[in-house]
């Protein structure tokens, strides 16, 4: 038997364990702290809020120590498949762009680039770029890309460089080269200097606006045209250098639903269908690139081996980012979730989908179950046609790509007129589209969704977490879009919640294992989080102005069990981030930004969504504003503060840590020699630190500082809140 292609090591956790358990029991003595003091005392208004409080943080802490448990990890062996050449099958690789302001087309010529450059065979790769934009510009720098990439992938692979985004190798210093001959310094020079005439025109097109003369796109709105498909480069078999690009701008009207990126990706699941029908399609954001030029070999491997080969959905890689900010200051770099909490999953059902760094298996997206068989495709005739919609060339296409037939079609010659059909847009009105085949819509997180809906028919998924990592992407580095893509998450989370593809009933009447179920139910819980939280962090506020108490007193031993919970909580948080890599200051920022994250815009996740419920507004997909290296920063730059803006997101943040200064302060002038409670000063103090980056913007202007509109409201409230903590009222 063929050596295999992929192994599963167990991962050992050792203290986390401990320390879960211990923290677990801590909080279950918290509560029946709490049940006794309402047993013995009858109803007491602030414990009975506090018990209620924790008991949602106890439940929460058990799904995550439960969604933690058992971790696994992958291990492929990529250089055994490319010995069998023969096996490797045909992979389609989407990538998405939206917006060129929002999504510098350079980025996403760097993305195209570093996967036109993969250690893959040509002739079984094909790229597609969808433009949501429409934009002349974009379509302009992908050409200019492919004039570059002719060069740019024979100098990869000839000396087997690793990461083929040029922006990201030009950037690291020419000393890490291995192979410094003549010869080799010769061709860097020159490929280097081709690079930066590339950027050069990007820039100027960016700047002038001008694209040449392209007349497909005249007259066209990016929200009302006609479907725009380009064959940029078609690899012929001859060539072999590039593999094929195409260019797909769907076609749009006003009015119509288009369902964001969604919608994006189920139109280029037809376009790659008509003309590349490739099994296996890895999808990627427009700025996320290769990181390892193996990437896409190592994502196969489980597919093809034996053991997987009929249960295996999809290959998911870690969301990692480059150039994070120094120290995580968002919190947004995801590095203890993506090695403590997905690894739980890879040991169970698998990881969930997330969006970009994931290949699938087309079938699944057809709506395929894992033990349907290979469809015979004279049964389906007229269903297939209601399900996937009126092309009979797509139909054709569907049927090979349901019967397992490889090669369907060979060359990229297809019918114009059936391209513009598929990718119309009207073309998925009274089809399965979006509701039982492809991306999923009616959530703005299509990807968790899609990913539980294919899990939920009891297919598996495998996570990969190489080293080097095999993509990378960027994270938002400023408060307002990591607020802004926070909320969008928290809304699209609870748009499933609520519906009947709710988790729960996923696993009771579906496939979907209760491990997957509970991770599902913790993550959509995410955003309802904020509203204990918000409760919580009033109560210290609370005691210490109306001069009572919500936690055990000084004398009282019970006292141990709040502050255990805070030293062994943070305890383990910094044992997580110190062993995977980071610094004690990442563990600081990350363990504000989860408060501050739960409180500003997970709050207003969960407000979109009551006001969709409503019927008051409409959820939307913001998209999440790129920085690349080359964009120019206006003015002052300062790494370690937080920038905001007129956002009501600030606002909660704003008014809770005004609500703790006006407690403290007014506690230790009214009451000089005992101001109020230990735990409760403590948990204040705790908030103001969580808060700092908001105390110090209340001092500063521009966009390092709170506009003074959010200090008024957060003001009028805290008066408020004052108000009625010191008559009693709440
Ligand atoms: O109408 C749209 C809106 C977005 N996009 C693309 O969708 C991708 C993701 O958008 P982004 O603004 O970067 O969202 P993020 O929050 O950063 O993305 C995360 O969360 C999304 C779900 O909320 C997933 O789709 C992404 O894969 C995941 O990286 C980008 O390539 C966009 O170009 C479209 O193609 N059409
Ligand atoms: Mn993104």
């Amino acid at each position: 038997m063929a050596a295999p292609l992929f192994e599963r090591v167990a991962i050992k956790r050792g203290i986390d364990t401990i320390l879960d358990a211990t923290i677990f029991l801590l909080l279950l003595s918290l509560l029946g702290y709490r049940l006794h003091f309402l047993r013995t005392n009858g109803f007491h208004g602030l414990h009975f809020t506090a018990f209620l409080c924790e008991f949602y943080f106890t439940f929460t802490f058990f799904l995550l120590i439960t969604i933690k448990s058992n971790p696994l990890r992958f291990i492929t062996y990529p250089h055994r498949l490319l010995k069998r050449v023969e096996e490797i099958p045909a992979v389609d690789v989407f990538v998405t762009t939206a917006d060129p302001s929002l999504e510098p087309p350079i980025m996403t010529v760097n993305t195209v680039l570093s996967i036109l450059a993969v250690d893959y065979p040509v002739n079984k790769l094909g790229c597609y770029v969808s433009d949501d934009g429409c934009s002349p510009i974009t379509f302009y720098c992908l050409t200019e890309a492919v004039k570059f990439g002719k060069i740019w992938v024979p100098f990869c692979k000839k000396y087997g460089i690793r990461l083929r985004a040029p922006f990201r190798y030009f950037s690291n210093a020419l000393e890490a080269e291995q192979d410094r001959s003549q010869e080799f310094l010769h061709e860097w020079n020159i490929i280097k200097g081709e690079y930066e005439m590339l950027c050069r025109k990007i820039k100027e097109a960016n700047e002038t606006r001008d694209a040449g003369d392209l007349p497909f796109f005249s007259g066209t709105d990016s929200k009302n045209h006609a479907p725009i498909i380009k064959i940029i480069w078609e690899n012929k078999e001859y060539e072999n250098v590039l593999p094929h690009l195409i260019y797909v701008s769907r076609g749009k009207r006003l009015k119509h639903p288009h369902h964001y990126k969604a919608g994006a990706m189920n139109v280029l699941t037809r376009v790659s269908g008509l003309m590349t029908n490739a099994p296996f399609i890895l999808n990627v954001d427009c700025d996320m690139f290769v990181n390892d030029s193996n990437a896409i070999l190592q994502g196969i491997c489980p597919f093809i081996d034996p053991k997987n080969d009929k249960e295996v959905a999809y290959v998911q890689f870690p969301q990692r980012f480059y150039d994070g900010l120094k120290d995580d200051l968002y919190g947004n770099q995801l590095i203890v979730s993506m090695e403590c909490i997905v690894p739980g999953l890879a040991g169970s059902q698998g990881p969930s989908y997330m969006g970009t760094g994931c290949i699938h298996r087309r079938k699944v997206l057809y709506g395929q179950s894992p033990n349907e068989l290979n469809i015979n495709g004279n049964i389906l005739g007229s269903k297939l046609y209601k399900t996937f919609g009126n092309s009979e060339d797509f139909i054709k296409s569907t049927t090979s790509a349901l019967m397992g037939i490889a090669d369907y079609p060979k060359s990229l010659q297809c019918s114009i007129e059936a391209l513009h059909k598929v990718a119309s847009y009207n073309y998925e009105d009274g089809t399965c589209w979006g509701a039982k085949v492809g991306w999923y819509y009616g959530s703005v997180t299509e990807d968790i969704f899609t990913g539980m809906m294919i899990h939920g028919k009891g297919w598996k998924s495998i996570y990969l977490n190489p080293n080097p990592p095999a993509f990378l992407g960027c994270s938002p580095t400023n408060g307002p879009s990591t607020f802004t893509q926070l909320k969008r998450w928290t809304t699209g989370f609870l748009e499933i919640l609520f519906t009947k593809n709710c988790p729960i009933f996923a696993t009771l009447f579906g496939k979907l294992h209760p491990k997957l179920c509970i991770f599902y139910v913790w993550i959509y819980l995410w955003g309802p989080l904020s509203i204990p939280e918000l409760c919580y962090s009033l109560l210290p506020a609370y005691s210490l102005l109306s001069n009572s108490h919500f936690l055990p007193r000084v004398h009282e031993r019970e006292i141990f069990i709040p502050l255990l919970l805070l030293v062994l909580y943070n305890l383990q948080q910094v044992l997580l981030f110190l062993k995977t890599g980071q610094s004690i200051r990442a563990y600081w920022n990350n363990q504000r930004m989860a408060i501050v994250n739960t409180m500003c815009p997970h709050f207003f996740g969960v407000v979109g969504i009551v006001l969709k419920l409503l019927g008051l507004s409409e959820t939307m997909f913001e998209v999440t504003k790129k920085d690349s290296s080359s964009s120019d920063d206006d003015g002052e730059t300062d790494e370690g503060s937080f920038i905001f803006d007129e956002s009501p997101l600030f606002l909660p943040g704003t008014t809770v840590l005004m609500m703790q200064l006006t407690a403290l302060f007014t506690s230790i002038w009214r009451r000089p020699a005992k101001p109020g409670g230990v735990g409760e000063v403590i948990c204040s103090v705790w908030l103001i630190l969580c808060f700092w980056p908001f105390l110090k913007g209340m001092f500063r202007k521009g966009r390092y500082g709170i506009p003074f509109s959010t200090i008024c409201k957060s003001s009028s409230l805290t008066l408020l809140f004052v108000y009625l903590s010191e008559k009693k009222k709440i």
